[in-house]
């Protein structure tokens, strides 16, 4: 039976070290400031917004949440994003994706100081990544998750083949970067990979990565025996259950540790969001 990488215990783990670290700067006088900008209606974005908040709230970071309506102008959002980069009291500042259709995702996230682009979506700092810098600077929340799962579960990387399918600029591409940076082979995938040449890729992965959106595209026969397999899918199965990209209970039966959805890379995505916005205000106290 595979190991259960189990993202909420682990979320757990990280919020209570990021809630001693808030503790020990606010005897300092200093408290983190996250502030989160949501435009439009969408369903999910608004969960996962909320969720944000009430984890900011629990761990004692100052929370700011603007909601602005689905009619925002584009010179309108980058002038809230101006009006954050100057805020004292906001250490980082995050614009949730995606965005509706007639704003430009690109040109708001370059309006974000890098200093406070607390996604680690910004060309600074994503370009630091892609270098293979170890320094400290905020890394795409998701992926910088990962590896914490993947470290959970002592993961060798060096040398290993790692297979990440997807491409997206939130976790695909940062993803490949990080485990790159930890000397992993790595592969990606996306929607132009033949469908009869994903597998080939797959069974060669001993770390897979799968962030696509398609409902159980991963079977077991996809997998090599052994594998560490975590699922980024946030997916409805046919009775509309949240579900993710990998068939969990016949892929678990063939590896080595695999993660669930929910209760996996979501939680992890939160904790380290919160983390990364302690690391931003310890850096900002520091100059
Ligand atoms: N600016 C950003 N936008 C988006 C990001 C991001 O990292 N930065 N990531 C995703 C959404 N996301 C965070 O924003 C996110 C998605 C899912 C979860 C989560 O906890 N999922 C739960 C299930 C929740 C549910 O019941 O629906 C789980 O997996 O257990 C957290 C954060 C896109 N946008």
């Amino acid at each position: 039976m595979a190991i259960k990488i189990d993202g909420t215990a682990l979320a757990n783990q990280v919020n209570e070290t990021t809630l001693n670290r808030v503790v020990e700067m606010s005897k300092r006088g200093r408290v983190p400031g996250l502030a989160v900008v949501l435009v439009g209606n969408d369903h999910a974005s608004q969960i996962y917004v909320q969720n944000k908040e009430r984890t900011a709230k629990k761990l004692g970071i100052h929370s700011e949440v603007i909601r602005l309506p689905e009619s925002t102008t584009q010179r309108e959002l980058l002038d809230q994003v101006n009006e954050l980069n100057m805020a004292p009291a906001i250490d980082g500042i995050l614009v949730q994706f995606p965005l509706p259709a007639h704003l430009d995702e690109v040109e708001v996230t370059r309006t974000i100081l890098p200093e406070k682009d607390v996604d680690g979506f910004h060309p600074d700092n994503l370009g630091r990544l892609f270098e293979g810098d170890h320094g400290s600077f905020p890394v795409a929340c998701t992926p910088q998750g990962i590896m914490t799962m993947l470290e959970s579960v002592k993961t060798p990387l060096k040398g290993q083949n790692a297979v990440v399918v997807g491409r997206s600029k939130i976790v695909g591409r940062p993803m490949s970067a990080l485990l790159l940076r930890a000397d992993a082979t790595v592969t990606i995938a996306h929607r132009y990979t033949p469908a009869d040449v994903l597998p080939v890729y797959t069974r060669n992965a001993d770390i897979l990565i799968v962030a696509t959106g398609i409902y159980h595209l991963i079977t077991a026969d996809m997998v090599k025996p052994g594998a560490t397999v975590i699922d980024v899918g946030m997916d409805r199965d046919p009775d509309g259950k949240l579900a993710g990209d990998v068939d969990y209970f016949e892929v678990e039966k063939k590896v080595r540790a695999i993660s669930p959805v929910p209760g996996g890379v979501g939680p992890m995505t939160i904790a380290t969001l919160m983390k990364q916005t302690v690391d931003l205000a310890e850096w900002h106290e520091e100059r």
